[in-house]
């Protein structure tokens, strides 16, 4: 059965139509890459996915509930939203901001207990920011402020991981290790959609891709499946060059972890 379920799922943003009836659909433990040419949609369809965009029409559920009547409490236990360019609002420590992922499991005024702390530790160590604990917020560089927002989020332990672009910023290393750590958190059962167009980490780590295009979906399935000559051509007014050899070897990743 799958964790979320969507059909047709219709949304207008300033008298244009952005999502025109889109079905959607994802497994717990499924990492579905979301594609797409700028403007294609992706951001809004992450935003009806998080709850932040009410469709105008269409349904969405999760297993058996009606995910859309979901209260934010309920809808915070079991979802994170990584932002394309999130921030904090106001100056604190980096420790300070990710053990605040928590706060969904945490009733009025609870300070995070023992088994929280273990979880915060784990994830700043994980993300590599054991370092940065006492460090502010505002004065870290742009791809460390995306693995802080990144920490938050995974601590939240959400059943579903909602990630735009959350490589975007990062150096190669950073990339590499981020994705790992997406696919690592899918491998434990996490549903995972993640916004990329680096069509080369959307090839070698996601299960699934969605090709959105104009608010449609123009493919769906395998990332071998997807990614042909003729839905890049449709998608993006591409074709692949003389001098390369096929799609597949072109978006093979030419690199992995050496420590
Ligand atoms: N409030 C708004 N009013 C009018 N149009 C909007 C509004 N918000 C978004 N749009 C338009 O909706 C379309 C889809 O935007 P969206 O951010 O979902 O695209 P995207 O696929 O995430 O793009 P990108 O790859 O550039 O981040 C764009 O054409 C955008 O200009």
């Amino acid at each position: 059965m799958n964790r979320l379920q969507g059909e047709n799922l219709l949304v207008s943003l300033g008298g244009v139509s952005v999502l025109k009836g889109v079905d959607f659909n994802l497994k717990a433990g499924e990492m579905l890459g979301l594609i797409g040419p700028n403007g294609a949609g992706k951001t809004t369809l992450l935003r009806v996915l998080a709850g932040l965009l009410k469709p105008a029409s269409g349904s969405l559920f999760w297993g058996r509930s009606d995910y859309l009547q979901l209260s934010p409490a309920e809808r915070a236990k079991r979802v994170a939203y990584l932002a394309q360019s999130g921030t904090a609002h106001w100056p604190m420590s980096v420790e300070r901001l990710v053990s605040l992922g928590r706060l969904p499991h945490l009733s009025d005024w609870q300070r995070p207990g023992e088994a929280d702390e273990e979880i915060i530790q784990q994830v700043m160590a994980e993300t590599d920011l054991s370092d940065f604990r006492t460090r502010q917020f505002d004065t870290l560089s742009g791809g460390e402020r995306s693995r802080v927002l990144l920490a938050r989020a995974l601590v939240a332990e959400p059943e579903l991981l909602l990630a735009d672009e959350p490589v975007a910023a990062l150096d190669l290393a950073h990339q590499i290790e981020v994705m790992s750590l997406l696919q690592c958190y899918c491998q434990r059962g996490g549903s995972l959609v993640v916004v990329l167009h680096d069509l080369r980490l959307a090839a070698h780590y996601c299960d699934r891709l969605m090709l959105l295009v104009a608010g449609e979906t123009l493919a769906d399935g395998t990332p071998e499946s997807v990614l042909t000559g003729d839905n890049m051509a449709r998608a993006f007014g591409v074709r692949l060059s003389s001098a390369a050899t096929s799609i597949a070897e072109t978006l093979k990743l030419p690199w992995e972890r050496s420590r």
